[in-house]
């Protein structure tokens, strides 16, 4: 049965939307220098970007043969975090000719979302500052739903706070969970190949993967969903 809402394009957020990586390092290394570390490069931080405040702590401390206690990885994250949000967009920007493409599909009539596994209030914040908000029709965190990426849940919620149909949305994300969730909800995802964490199991569960938002017009999205409607 076809839907009369507006088909609907769900981003993922770090390393899909947004090259948040330099002020996600900044964050480690703020929280590095202040345990009497050297800091990290962007290079070596970056995998681990799009993974979480805790996931780049331990990944940081175990490069040095660490392991942060329970209590100190606590004290961490909240230094993390508040050095995060004051610093929140001072070198983090939309990938290139991701606007554009956003412009196209909005002119094309499809409706856009947000599905990331950062806290909604830092994406929020991130979007908000970045002048990107008012694009969105839902912007929907890891602390929005009960269960995260990989939980199909996670986009079926973004989707059902747009106003969408699930037979009538796609997901771009850059990692294996979103891919998994999409997979798992029944919704067709393309994967971008310049993300954190392009895996071999993403690549083989997505519709398709793009290396240039110049590729993702109204036509590709168009001919996903006829794909998956034909399923
Ligand atoms: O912050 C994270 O854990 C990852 O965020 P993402 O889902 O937008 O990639
Ligand atoms: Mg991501």
């Amino acid at each position: 049965m076809q839907s009369s809402r507006a088909p609907l394009v769900v981003f993922d957020l770090d390393g899909t939307l947004i090259d948040t990586a330099p002020d996600l390092a900044a964050a480690l290394n703020h929280c590095l220098g202040f345990d009497g570390h050297e800091a990290d490069a962007l290079d070596v931080v970056r995998p681990h970007a799009g993974h979480g405040a805790r996931a780049m702590l331990t990944a940081a401390y175990e490069r040095r043969g660490l392991t942060l206690a329970e209590p100190d990885m606590l004290a961490a994250l909240e230094r993390f975090l508040g050095h995060y949000e004051a610093h929140i967009a001072d070198a983090s920007r939309p990938y290139p000719h991701v606007v554009a493409a956003m412009d196209e599909l909005a002119a094309a009539g499809f409706a856009l979302a947000v599905c990331t596994n950062k806290r909604e209030g830092l994406a929020r914040l991130l979007l908000d500052t970045l002048g990107l908000s008012s694009r969105f029709s839902a912007v929907c965190g890891a602390d929005t739903v009960r269960n995260r990426k990989p939980h199909p849940g996670h986009i079926e919620e973004t989707v059902a706070r747009a106003k969408g149909a699930p037979g009538q949305a796609v997901m771009i994300g850059d990692s294996a969970a979103d891919i998994d969730a999409a997979h798992a909800a029944g919704i067709a995802s393309i994967l971008v190949d310049f993300g954190y964490a392009p895996d071999a199991r993403a690549r083989a569960k997505a519709a398709c993967e793009i290396s240039d938002y110049r590729d993702l017009t109204p036509d590709l999205v168009r001919r996903l969903l006829a794909t998956l409607g034909a399923g």
